[in-house]
């Protein structure tokens, strides 16, 4: 197992940021932690990596409990903080060799560092030279130079243009490949973009933890559907699991359905027995930005 998190609670103060907080992360996954601000997710990171302790509850990194096997955690780990913290007064190599000094990580690392993130360009320049882009990439070199097998990233493009915001994402992309990569974002589109599961988080509470596919998969089904004729809506109720349906004008209607079930065939059965043609029939996606909101509201 990659990550695993057991009934996690943190107060600071009176100020409870996570309650009852449990789940795990396979090894080699990708997994998007998402949720609005302050839902407690930077709290959660700085409890994996073992800046903050909990007031409940464990962690484990790769087998390694977060609070008796710092070390081996640490040297599993690799932690891009949210304000990525740098020397910029520092030049590029020479960061990456100070902290490649600091944990004894042999000098032929830092090349391959400047290499997989893209750095070789920039590396003899000086940190604050550098657009935010880059300095992010500054910051997953420092991450990955002990070559840890789980990286937590947190928050790792906010703040990015769109062109950089590609770009890292393509780079945790590659990274991924070798890596366990736990993520935090306010942004669906990122998880979109670069998880296969997503733990959503909201009030320190765990809202929902799932695979994309099933999440797009365990909302209703909507369909639009056009016939060449009017249709009475009482007459559509005769369609199995119908919630509701609505028309949008015209001869266009939207069918919304209780199952996931594709019943573009049923609607077409409908037609057919009602000696109606179907002018149009698509399946509408619900927006992951609206599911996000549904369950993160309030
Ligand atoms: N050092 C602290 N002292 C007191 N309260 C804190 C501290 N750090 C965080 N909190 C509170 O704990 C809650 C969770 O904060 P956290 O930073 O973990 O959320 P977040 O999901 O990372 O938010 P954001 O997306 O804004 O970074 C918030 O209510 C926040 O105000």
């Amino acid at each position: 197992m990659g990550i695993e998190v057991k009934n996690i609670t943190k107060y600071y103060g009176d100020q409870q940021a996570l309650n009852d907080v449990s789940f795990s992360v396979g090894k080699g996954e990708i997994v998007g932690f998402l949720g609005p601000n302050g839902a407690g997710k930077s709290t959660m990171m700085k409890i994996l990596t073992g800046y903050i302790t909990p007031n409940k509850g464990e962690a484990f990194i790769n087998g390694n409990s977060v609070k008796d096997e710092i070390k081996k955690v640490q040297q599993e780990i690799g932690y891009l903080p949210e304000h990525n913290p740098l020397y910029l007064e520092m030049y590029v190599r020479e960061y990456l060799n100070f902290l490649a000094r600091i944990h004894r990580v042999p000098q032929k690392r830092i090349a391959e560092v400047i290499q997989l993130t893209g750095l070789t360009p920039e590396a003899n320049k000086k940190i604050e030279q550098l657009s935010k882009g880059y300095r992010q990439r500054v910051g997953i070199a420092a991450a990955l130079l002990h070559d840890p097998k789980v990286l937590i990233l947190d928050e790792p493009t906010t703040g990015l243009d769109p062109n950089q915001l590609v770009e890292i994402r393509n780079l945790i992309k590659k990274v991924g490949e070798e890596k366990t990569i736990f993520l935090s974002t306010h942004i669906m589109q990122e998880v979109e973009a670069l998880c296969e599961r997503v733990v959503i988080i909201n009030k320190g509470c765990i809202v929902t933890d799932k695979k994309l596919a099933d999440l797009k998969g365990s909302e209703e089904q909507i369909l639009r559907v056009e016939f060449d004729y009017r249709v009475e809506t009482v007459a559509l109720q005769r369609l199995e699991h119908l919630l509701e349906a609505v028309n949008v004008g015209g001869f266009l209607y939207e069918l919304s359905f209780s199952t996931t079930t594709d019943m573009r065939s049923a609607v077409f059965d409908f037609a057919h027995d009602n000696g109606l043609k179907i002018l149009q029939l698509h399946q509408k996606h619900e927006n992951l930005e609206e599911l996000f909101r549904k369950l993160t509201v309030g």
